[in-house]
């Protein structure tokens, strides 16, 4: 479905830890808008000299919109991305939102290696990552998806581990949990639809060339 007009540039920005530093990153190409922000309740922001249109929606719905056509670019993080299974182009890494997913489980009850947790209960926000790993090492998982404060789940009793995000690792010090396994490393990566990648082919391509431009020479400093 493609339900966007064609003379505008659609992006989808994830309310929440990802907003500022995209709004910030695009804003060095030029693509900003009056009134952009995470805290706006305005839904669609306009930069009518320049044909772009924002939409701000909640992190796990931003590879909705792109994939479905209702934005043609999207901003997100590589573990929604994966999690969403959404068919849409990955175009550019953009280094920011560095973290990474594991397995984690109390310190107090760790076991000798990862098999030994077969057959156990974990609670995540992740539950098809999480599956794809555990058949990987050929595991049968039992997988409770919570919506946050993941770390809380062994802690009352609900489940012998998580597969959560880690960027510090305060959380898990502060609840007492380990690390056991790494699972996937993520970063934001702008994405896009598959029909509007052709049919705005030329925006699009100068869009990436110039964030491209402009990581690289971060990235030398
Ligand atoms: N410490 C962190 N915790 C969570 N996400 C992080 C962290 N560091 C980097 N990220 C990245 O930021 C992305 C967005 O995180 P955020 O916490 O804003 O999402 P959310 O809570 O699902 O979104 P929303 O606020 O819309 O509910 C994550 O998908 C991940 O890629
Ligand atoms: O390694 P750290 O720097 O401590 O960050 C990791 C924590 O941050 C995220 O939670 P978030 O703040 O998104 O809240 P949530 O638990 O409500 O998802 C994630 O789910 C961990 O709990």
């Amino acid at each position: 479905m493609q339900s966007n007009n064609m003379d505008y540039l659609t992006i989808a920005l994830p309310k929440g830890k990802l907003f500022g530093l995209s709004a910030e990153l695009l804003a060095k190409i030029g693509y900003t808008a009056e009134g952009l922000s995470d805290k706006s309740r305005k839904l669609v922001i306009t930069n009518e000299e320049k044909k772009i249109k924002f939409i701000v929606s909640k992190t796990a719905d931003v590879p909705t919109y792109v994939e479905y056509g209702a934005a043609d670019i999207g901003v997100i993080g590589k573990d929604v991305l994966l999690e969403s299974g959404k068919d849409v182009y990955e175009l550019l890494d953009l280094g920011f939102g560095r973290c990474h997913l594991m397995m984690a489980v109390p310190k107090a009850e760790k076991r000798a290696k990862l098999t030994d947790y077969n057959h156990t209960r974990v609670a995540t926000k992740f539950p098809h990552i999480a599956e794809q790993f555990f058949n990987r090492h050929g595991m049968q998982m039992e997988y409770i998806k919570l919506n946050g404060s993941i770390e809380l789940g062994p802690i009352v009793g609900l489940s012998e581990s998580i597969v959560d995000i880690v960027e510090t690792g305060t959380t898990l010090k502060e609840n007492d949990l380990e690390e056991i396994v790494s699972i996937q490393e993520a970063t934001a990566r702008l994405i896009a639809n598959r029909v509007s990648f052709k049919m705005k082919f030329d925006r699009i391509h100068t869009m990436v060339s110039d964030l491209r431009k402009i990581l690289e020479s971060e990235a030398a400093k």
